[in-house]
C-alpha cells in the first residue's frame, strides 16, 4: 500500500501544481500585461492559451494512459509544465511567453486524469469515489490558499520571482515522481495492441456509448456553476445586485471552492460506503441548485450568502461521482479514456456557458441575477438526466479483496 499512497500523493501534488500554474497569470494581470506590452484582450489571449491546448489534450491523455501507463506521462507532463512556467518567468518576449503558456497547458493536461487513473489502478474499486474526490479537494484547497498566499508574495516579491519559484516546485514534483512513482499493474502493463488499433477500439467504446455521453453531459451541467458562478460572474453579481464590496464578494465566492473540497471527499466517502452513486448525484444536484437559488434571489446577510455558497460548493462536490459512475460502466482497459472524456466535456462547458451568461446579462440590461438563473436550470437538468442513467458496475470494478500490485 505504500506505493499506492506515494502514487496518490504525487498525482495530487501534480494536480495542485498545475492548478496554481493555470491561475497564476490572474494574480497580477495589470503588471504582466504591461510588462509584455499587451492590451487587456491580448493578455486574456496569452493566458487562455493554456486552455486551448489543455482541453483537446484530455482525450489524448486518456488514450495514452490506457495503453502505456501513467509514470512516463507524469514525468513528461510535470517537466513540460514546470519548463513552461519557468520560460514564462524568464522571458520578456511575448512570443516566448506564449510558447511557455502552451507548454504549461500541455504538461498540465496530464495531471488530473493521471491522478484518477492511478487511484483506479492502485486502489480497490470501493475506494475510488472518495480518493478521486480527495484529488479534486487537493486542487481546490490548494488553489484557494495558493491564490491568497501567492497574491501576497507577488505584491512583495514580484510576479517573475513567484513564477520562477512555482516552476522550481514543479521540477521538485518531477524529481519525486522520477524517484518514487511506481507503475501499478493495469491492462496497460500487458497491452500488446498496435497503437492505431488501441485508439480505434477505445474511441469506439467511449464515443459510441450513450451512457458515457449522458454522464459527461450531467457532469458538464453539474459543474457549470463552478465554471460560471465561482469562476467568472459570481463576484460581479454580488457587487452589482447585492451591493457587496469587491473584497467581500470575492471572499463569499471563495466559499464555493472550500465547500467543493469538503463535498467531493464527503460525497465520495458516503458513496463508497453505500456502494451507490446515482441518487447522490441526483440529490446533490438538486441541493446545489436550491442553495444557488436562495443565494441569488433572497435578500440575505453577507454571512448567510457565504454559508449558502459553502453549501452550494459542498453539494456541488458530489459531481465528482459522475467520473466514478462513468468509468465503472466500462472495462478497466478504457478507464483513462472514459475519465478524460468526461473531464473534457465538463471543462468545455465553460466555453459555452461563460459567454452565454454574459450575453444574457447584456440582453437583460445588466441583470446578472436573471442571467444566473441558468445555474439552477443546469443543475436541475443534470438531476433530471441522471435519473434515466442506469447504475451499472462492470465486473472489473467489483473488488476481489486484493491489493493492487506494481507492474
Ligand atoms: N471536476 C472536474 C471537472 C468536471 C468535469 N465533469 C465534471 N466535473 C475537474 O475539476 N477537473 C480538473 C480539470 O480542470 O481538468
Amino acid at each position: 500500500m505504500r506505493a499506492a499512497w506515494i502514487a496518490f500523493v504525487i498525482g495530487s501534488s501534480f494536480f495542485l501544481f498545475e492548478f496554481v500554474a493555470r491561475i497564476e497569470p490572474s494574480l497580477d494581470t495589470g503588471t504582466i500585461a504591461g510588462f509584455f506590452g499587451l492590451s487587456d484582450s491580448g493578455f486574456g489571449t496569452l493566458s487562455s492559451l493554456f486552455f486551448w491546448i489543455y482541453a483537446p489534450m484530455q482525450i489524448v491523455v486518456g488514450l495514452v494512459l490506457d495503453r502505456y501507463g501513467a509514470r512516463k506521462f507524469i514525468l513528461g507532463g510535470s517537466l513540460c509544465c514546470a519548463a513552461g512556467v519557468l520560460l514564462f518567468a524568464a522571458t520578456n518576449v511575448v512570443g516566448i511567453a506564449a510558447a511557455g503558456r502552451v507548454l504549461t497547458g500541455f504538461g498540465a493536461s496530464f495531471a488530473f486524469v493521471s491522478a484518477l487513473w492511478l487511484v483506479n489502478h492502485w486502489f480497490a474499486p470501493e475506494r475510488f469515489a472518495m480518493l478521486s474526490g480527495a484529488v479534486n479537494a487537493v486542487g481546490m484547497v490548494g488553489a484557494a490558499i495558493g491564490a491568497v498566499a501567492l497574491s501576497d508574495l507577488v505584491t512583495a516579491a514580484g510576479w517573475r520571482l513567484v513564477f520562477a519559484v512555482t516552476g522550481l516546485v514543479g521540477l521538485g514534483i518531477f524529481a519525486a515522481a522520477f524517484l518514487f512513482l511506481r507503475e501499478p499493474r493495469s491492462p496497460a502493463s500487458d497491452a500488446d495492441t498496435r497503437p492505431v488499433e488501441h485508439v480505434r477500439q477505445s474511441l469506439a467504446t467511449v464515443l459510441g456509448n450513450g451512457r458515457i455521453w449522458a454522464l459527461s453531459i450531467v457532469g458538464m451541467l453539474y459543474y457549470m456553476p463552478v465554471n460560471v458562478y465561482a469562476g467568472l460572474w459570481g463576484t460581479t453579481e454580488l457587487v452589482s445586485d447585492h451591493h457587496r464590496s469587491q473584497i467581500a464578494a470575492e471572499t463569499i465566492v471563495s466559499m464555493v471552492f472550500w465547500g467543493m473540497a469538503l463535498g467531493s471527499i464527503f460525497g465520495g466517502w458516503v458513496s463508497d460506503l453505500l456502494g451507490h452513486r446515482k441518487y447522490l448525484v441526483l440529490g446533490g444536484a438538486v441541493l446545489t441548485g436550491l442553495a444557488y437559488t436562495t443565494a441569488l434571489y433572497l435578500p440575505l446577510s453577507a454571512f448567510a450568502e457565504g454559508a449558502l455558497l459553502l453549501a452550494a460548493g459542498f453539494f456541488g462536490g458530489f459531481q465528482m461521482l459522475t467520473f466514478a459512475m462513468a468509468k465503472e460502466g466500462e472495462a478497466n482497459d478504457v478507464v483513462g479514456t472514459v475519465v478524460a472524456f468526461v473531464n473534457m466535456i465538463g471543462i468545455a462547458g465553460a466555453l459555452i456557458f461563460q459567454p452565454l451568461v454574459g450575453y444574457l446579462a447584456d440582453a437583460a440590461g445588466g441583470n446578472f441575477a436573471l442571467a444566473l438563473g441558468t445555474v439552477p436550470a443546469c443543475t436541475a437538468l443534470a438531476a433530471l438526466i441522471v435519473l434515466f442513467v442506469p447504475e451499472y458496475r462492470h465486473p472489473d470494478h467489483v473488488s476481489d479483496g486484493g491489493t493492487a500490485q506494481p507492474a
